[in-house]
């Protein structure tokens, strides 16, 4: 499967990057293009150049706002986020345009943080401009939540991602859910926390993007998981998770596979994958709520075999008894076992109705906010009025 990945924001963008960092080792490594055009959208002229792979130029790199932020972000003021985003909107639309194979991408898919101001605000502007403009092409959404941290001491940050929620579910085919707290790992600084969380959301996009863009016959499953399978699956509320089992050894292509012992142990690493995968969802829901699943298998083409498939998809029915299940293997790797899970058409999930209850009693004092800020705006406009400008009219 192949995505325009577009990232706004600060974490937007550099999720963005992340996939432009996926895409090329794709390319490096397996001779496949996941990822036909990458793209970061920010306010922040200095975040901007902190990135790492996505293309330098200011084509790729794309600075909204420029002249109301004065390139410095938009201060958590997720309206005013979205209010550049309105009028730069035809600069990201002409950009993605440009892409050299724009044409071939399966789907888009935009990232932001639900909390901050600028990737929040812009996120659902863009969608829908993208959405009119490219309607027979699937458009997800993937939104970071605020940690915990910060819900609870930053008003904005609860009241951003609600609104941001609202507005990205009305507009995406599927909206995924990551929960950065989920992420945060114990005993290491908050700096370095981020990148390895960024790292830990896009990772499990490499396999799930390669399977179906697999060219080498040695490489292609006996049920290949192609852009069809996951355009199907994904729908509404999604979470996704990635787990794996090492082998524990060297991979040996002269090895005896049908050894029933031996069997037993890969069904038993497969389990272990897939038990991750499931445990470690990029935010917690209850996977019986889910309409619509996916997974993938990757593992050495040896250690795949029915036994651990057959065992897979009726541990997967067990835990989502209401959810349509489609499945795929990838022959790909040499020491390891590894188990993407998508879920989606999640009916129900906890974290939004959290946000949501939580804003219901921020908008008036927000919109209070916003009032005052406009008059005492206009107070000084008014009292101007009589005042002589040096500027041409
Ligand atoms: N996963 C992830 N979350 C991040 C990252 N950077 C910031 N965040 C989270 O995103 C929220 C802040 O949003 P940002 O993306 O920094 O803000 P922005 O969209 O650039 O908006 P402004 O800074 O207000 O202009 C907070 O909840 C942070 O914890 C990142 O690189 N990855």
């Amino acid at each position: 499967m192949k995505l325009i990945v577009v990232g706004l924001g600060q974490a937007g963008s550099r999720i963005a990057d992340e996939f432009a960092r996926i895409n090329k080792r794709a390319k490096s490594q397996r001779n496949i293009e996941i990822c036909p055009g990458i793209f970061a959208v920010n306010t922040d002229a200095a975040d901007l150049t902190g990135l790492t792979t996505i293309e330098p130029d200011y084509q790729h790199r794309i600075l909204i706002g420029g002249r109301k932020t004065g390139g410095h972000g938009v201060g958590k003021i997720n309206e005013l986020g979205a209010e550049v985003a309105r009028a730069d909107a035809d600069k990201v639309i002409d950009a993605l345009r440009s892409a050299r194979h724009f044409y071939e991408a399966d789907a888009f898919l935009l990232a932001a943080s639900s909390a901050g101001g600028t990737g929040s605000g812009s996120i659902p502007i863009i969608a829908q401009r993208i959405k009119e403009r490219y309607p027979e092409k699937p458009l997800y959404t993937l939104l970071a939540l605020p940690f915990e941290h910060e819900r609870e001491t930053e008003e904005r940050a609860s009241y951003n991602s609600a609104v941001c929620l609202k507005s990205v579910y009305g507009i995406s085919d599927c909206v995924f859910l990551i929960d950065n707290q989920r992420y945060v790992m114990k005993d290491s600084s908050l700096g370095n926390n981020i990148s390895r969380i960024n790292e830990m959301i896009v990772e499990p996009f490499y396999d799930l993007l390669c399977a179906g863009e697999e060219k080498n016959p040695r490489f292609i499953g006996a049920k290949t998981l192609d852009a069809g399978d996951i355009i199907q699956t994904l729908s509404g509320w999604s979470v996704y998770g990635w787990g794996h089992a090492d082998l524990n050894k060297s991979f040996n292509p002269f090895e005896r596979s049908n050894d029933f012992r031996k069997k037993t142990s890969e069904t038993h690493k497969g389990i272990q994958a897939m038990d991750e995968a499931i445990s470690e969802m990029s935010l917690r829901v209850n996977p019986k709520d889910a309409g619509r699943a996916i997974y993938l298998v990757t593992a050495p083409a040896k250690e795949m075999n029915m036994d651990m498939m057959r065992e897979l998809n009726e541990w997967m029915r067990e835990l989502c008894p209401n959810a349509i299940i489609r499945n795929g293997d990838y022959p790909r790797g040499t020491s390891r076992i590894s188990v993407n899970v998508i879920l989606s058409e999640l009916s129900d999930v906890e974290k939004v109705r959290n946000f949501y209850s939580d804003s219901i009693d921020l908008i008036p004092v927000i919109k209070q906010r916003q009032v005052e800020l406009r008059n005492k705006l206009d107070d000084i406009d008014d009292m101007s009025k009589d005042i002589p400008s040096l500027l041409e009219e």
